[in-house]
C-alpha cells in the first residue's frame, strides 16, 4: 500500500486511490457530529450559492458553514460542533459548507473513492483502509483555508499512516502540541461566540464515533455516506 500525505487544495488535486479528506478543525469533525445527531442527508457543499439552492429544493433543510472561521450570516448554524452537539437532526439534511474540508470534497476529482477523516472517527478509517486494502491511499491535509498546513491535519495524516504501517503514535503529545499551536485559534478569547473553547475538545475526541462518512453523488451533488465499522 502506497500512502501519500498531500496539502491543502493542491493535495486534493492530486489525490488519487482511496482519498482520505482530512479537517480536524473543523468541518469533518462537525459532520460526524451531525450525523451521529441522526442526520438523513449530509451535503458537503463548495459554493455558498449552491446551499442557497438545495435550501429552496429540500424540505427540512439546514444550512451549516463558515466563511473566515465565521457562520455566514444567514445559515442556521456555523461550522461549530459544540453549536450542534445537543441538536436532534432526525429527518433533517444539513447543507454544510467550509472554507477549506468541503472543498476538499469537490477537488479530488482523481480519487477512485473519498472519506472524510478527522480524529472522532480516526479508527473507524483506520479499519476500513485496511479492509478496503487499496494499492494507494491519499492523505489530503485541508489546512487552513486550503491554502496554508494546519498541524491538525497533518497530525492525522501521520497517526493515521502510522498505524497502518504497525506503529504507535502518541496522541496525547499530538493534543499538547496542538493546545499551544495552531488549535490555539479555538481558545482564543475573541473568537468564543463563533470558535468556542469545546470545538477543541470535541473535535480530539479520539475514536467517539465508529462509523465512517463515505463520499457518494446524488442528483444534486456530493452527500456523506454514514457506514458503521
Ligand atoms: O471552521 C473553521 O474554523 C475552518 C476555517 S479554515 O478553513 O481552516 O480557514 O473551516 P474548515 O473548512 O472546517 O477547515
Amino acid at each position: 500500500m502506497q500512502i501519500n500525505i498531500l496539502q491543502g487544495f493542491d493535495g486534493a488535486k492530486k489525490a488519487e486511490g482511496l482519498a482520505v479528506i482530512i479537517d480536524v478543525f473543523r468541518a469533518f469533525s462537525f459532520a460526524c457530529y451531525a450525523a451521529n445527531n441522526g442526520a438523513k442527508r449530509i451535503y458537503p457543499i463548495d459554493k455558498l450559492t449552491l446551499v442557497d439552492q438545495l435550501y429552496k429544493e429540500i424540505p427540512n433543510a439546514i444550512r451549516c458553514g463558515e466563511r473566515h472561521e465565521k457562520k455566514v450570516p444567514h445559515f442556521e448554524f456555523g461550522n461549530s460542533p459544540t453549536h450542534i452537539e445537543k441538536e436532534d437532526f432526525t429527518g433533517k439534511t444539513i447543507l454544510h459548507s467550509t472554507s477549506s474540508g468541503t472543498q476538499g470534497i469537490y477537488l479530488s476529482t482523481n480519487a477512485s473513492e473519498k472519506i472524510t477523516g478527522s480524529f472522532v472517527n480516526a479508527d473507524a478509517v483506520i479499519q476500513y483502509i485496511k479492509t478496503k486494502e487499496p494499492t494507494t491511499v491519499s492523505l489530503v491535509c485541508m489546512g487552513y483555508e486550503g491554502t496554508s498546513e494546519a498541524d491538525e491535519d497533518t497530525f492525522f495524516a501521520e497517526y493515521i499512516k502510522a498505524k497502518l504501517e504497525g506503529t504507535e503514535p502518541d496522541f496525547e503529545e499530538m493534543v499538547e502540541k496542538l493546545r499551544v499551536g495552531s488549535g490555539k485559534r479555538l481558545l482564543d478569547p475573541i473568537k468564543q461566540s463563533y470558535s468556542p473553547k469545546r470545538d477543541f475538545d470535541l473535535c480530539l475526541s479520539l475514536n467517539r464515533f465508529p462509523f465512517i462518512l463515505k463520499a457518494k453523488k446524488d442528483s444534486k451533488g456530493y452527500y456523506l455516506e454514514k457506514i458503521e465499522i
